[in-house]
């Protein structure tokens, strides 16, 4: 069976998208099979590894609303052995139309278990927000990498996001681990950033993964050409850093 991993924080703009873009393709650039999961109506996964979502007729969506099985959406990338499931901004309807949905929080999870099996990772890009999307990728996935921005606000809502944690571990999903926190978007000219890392660190202790995520450039243009870093820029610091982060996460099993 494939480890399930969901990028997940309610938190806006923290790096969840350009986490599961790049840490997928590096997983994949290591050798492994990878199935992303783009849960994020806003879709940015998707184009991020160079989906058209002009050219899609079904996504995520069709999966966890009618039933469609997620081995017909799943669309080949230009990163050999990643795969993605697609999201549109149909998705967005999802969230209002799953409360009334037998099974609403496993929906997900049942899913994959279908294709998990052919992968070696599946990793999920959940939506900036802790609704059913969110319940249903924590209660599909093993593990959850919890990026946050070394910002003044940084520990801000981590608190809400832990308790809904604790809450699936209980309720729904009793294997669900934190596999790490990741530093993102760190700016090493500022003690604000430094500060922000130690506060982190003093919380979340050992938790928290060795690399840690500088804020490069040529991460945020890699997204405009369609491309992940390891493809669009190979020798960029970004993509050196994620790759370091594949390495970790391989290391956690
Ligand atoms: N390490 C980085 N260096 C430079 N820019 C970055 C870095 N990480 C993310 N960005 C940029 O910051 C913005 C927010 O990042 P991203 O979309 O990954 O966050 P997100 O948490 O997925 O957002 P949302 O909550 O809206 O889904 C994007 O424009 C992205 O290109």
């Amino acid at each position: 069976m494939g480890r399930i991993i969901a990028i997940a924080n309610q938190k806006g703009g923290v790096g969840k998208t350009t986490t599961s873009v790049n840490l997928s393709a590096c997983l994949a650039y290591l050798g492994k099979k990878v199935l992303l999961v783009d849960i994020d109506p806003q879709g940015n996964a998707s184009s991020g590894v160079g989906v058209n979502k002009g050219e899609i007729d079904q996504c995520i969506y069709d999966v966890l609303i009618d039933d469609v099985p997620v081995k017909d959406i799943i669309v080949e990338t230009k990163v050999e052995n990643l795969h993605i499931v697609p999201a549109t901004i149909s998705l967005a309807g999802a969230e209002i139309e799953l409360v009334s949905t037998i099974s609403r929080e496993v929906r997900l999870k049942r899913s994959l278990e279908e294709v998990s099996p052919y992968y070696d990772y599946v990793i999920i890009d959940c939506p900036p927000s802790l609704g059913l999307l969110t319940i249903n990728s924590l209660t599909a996935s093993d593990a959850i990498i919890i990026p946050v921005q070394c910002e003044f606000y940084a520990l801000e809502g981590l608190s809400q996001l832990l308790s809904t944690i604790r809450l699936v571990q209980k309720h729904l999903n009793k294997n669900l681990t934190i596999d790490g926190v990741l530093l993102t978007m760190f700016d090493a000219r500022t003690n604000l950033g430094i500060q922000v890392i130690e506060e982190v660190k003093k919380y979340f202790q050992d938790k928290v993964y060795k690399t840690i995520i500088p804020r490069n450039v040529r991460l945020s243009e890699a997204p405009s050409h369609g491309e992940p870093i390891i493809i669009y820029d190979p020798k960029s610091r970004g993509a050196e850093v994620y790759l370091e982060l594949a390495k970790e996460v391989i290391k956690h099993g």
